[in-house]
């Protein structure tokens, strides 16, 4: 079974645009487990553009389900993690000002670096994720770092899904199946939507987990929070 864990980070957005507390961020993590994510995720960015420190202390105190920290492992990151000690930390090599997340770990590149972060982080007993794209040296080296799992970068894929599936899914399957042989679980997200979520899940029906919120969120606007985490789950089913 593929996990859902829904990214609120667009919650804190809409908050943080009138600077009070509406929409409840705490509020929203609750419903969402209660209407079925199996896992609630957040990014807090060093420039809290969403996510507060605060938020995540807050969340941590409620998340019944698996919290998963991303973000990347700068001195504040990795002290959150280990005051925290949430269920996940995933790793991601964003630059601070970046718009969004928008590349994988060059792991061979970082191998050492990594291989202390995540050495760290388990000692925390917290589990280990990598954000990575589909080149197989990365995965390849994925493996060396020690990381409990890998976190396929999906945004290559949404951008090409709409003109070619078979040619956006491709080089994920051959990257999963690479991974799935030296012993990685796999996670995956980013730019994950109602329109190609189905087609990634029949390709690589392995996925431990799905990390969704921009589309999602967005969705909910529509369709209301229950029905949106209900379809993302329906379009997960094995
Ligand atoms: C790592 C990743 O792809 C997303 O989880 C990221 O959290 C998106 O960040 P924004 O919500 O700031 O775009
Ligand atoms: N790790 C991906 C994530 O948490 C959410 O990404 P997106 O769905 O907001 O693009």
């Amino acid at each position: 079974m593929t996990k859902l864990s829904v990214n609120i980070n667009k919650i804190a957005t809409i908050r943080n645009a009138r600077g009070g507390n509406t929409p409840n961020v705490v509020q929203v993590a609750i419903d969402c487990e209660r209407f079925g994510a199996a896992g609630i995720t957040v990014h807090p960015r060093p420039d809290e553009r969403h996510i507060t420190g605060k938020d995540v202390v807050d969340l941590s105190k409620v998340v019944t389900t698996e919290f998963n920290i991303e973000g990347y492992p700068d001195q504040r990151f990795m002290e959150m993690i280990e005051s925290i000690r949430p269920a996940q930390a995933t790793l991601v090599p964003d630059p601070p000002h970046v718009l969004t997340s928008n590349a994988g770990w060059d792991t061979k590149e970082h191998l050492e670096v990594l291989q202390d972060i995540i050495r760290r982080i388990k000692s925390w007993g917290v589990r280990t994720s990598i954000f990575v794209d589909t080149d197989l040296q990365n995965i390849e080296y994925a493996i060396k770092t020690g990381t409990d799992r890998i976190e396929l970068y999906t945004g290559p894929y949404a951008e090409v899904f709409p003109e070619n599936p078979e040619q956006a899914v491709e080089p994920f399957v051959i990257a999963a199946n690479r991974a799935l042989e030296l012993g990685l679980e796999l996670n995956a997200g980013h730019d994950l939507n109602q329109e190609n979520l189905r087609f990634f899940k029949q390709h690589i029906p392995q996925l431990a987990e799905v990390s969704i919120g921009h589309a999602l969120i967005s969705d909910s606007i529509y369709l209301g929070l229950e029905n949106a985490i209900q379809r993302y789950n329906y379009l997960l089913r094995d």
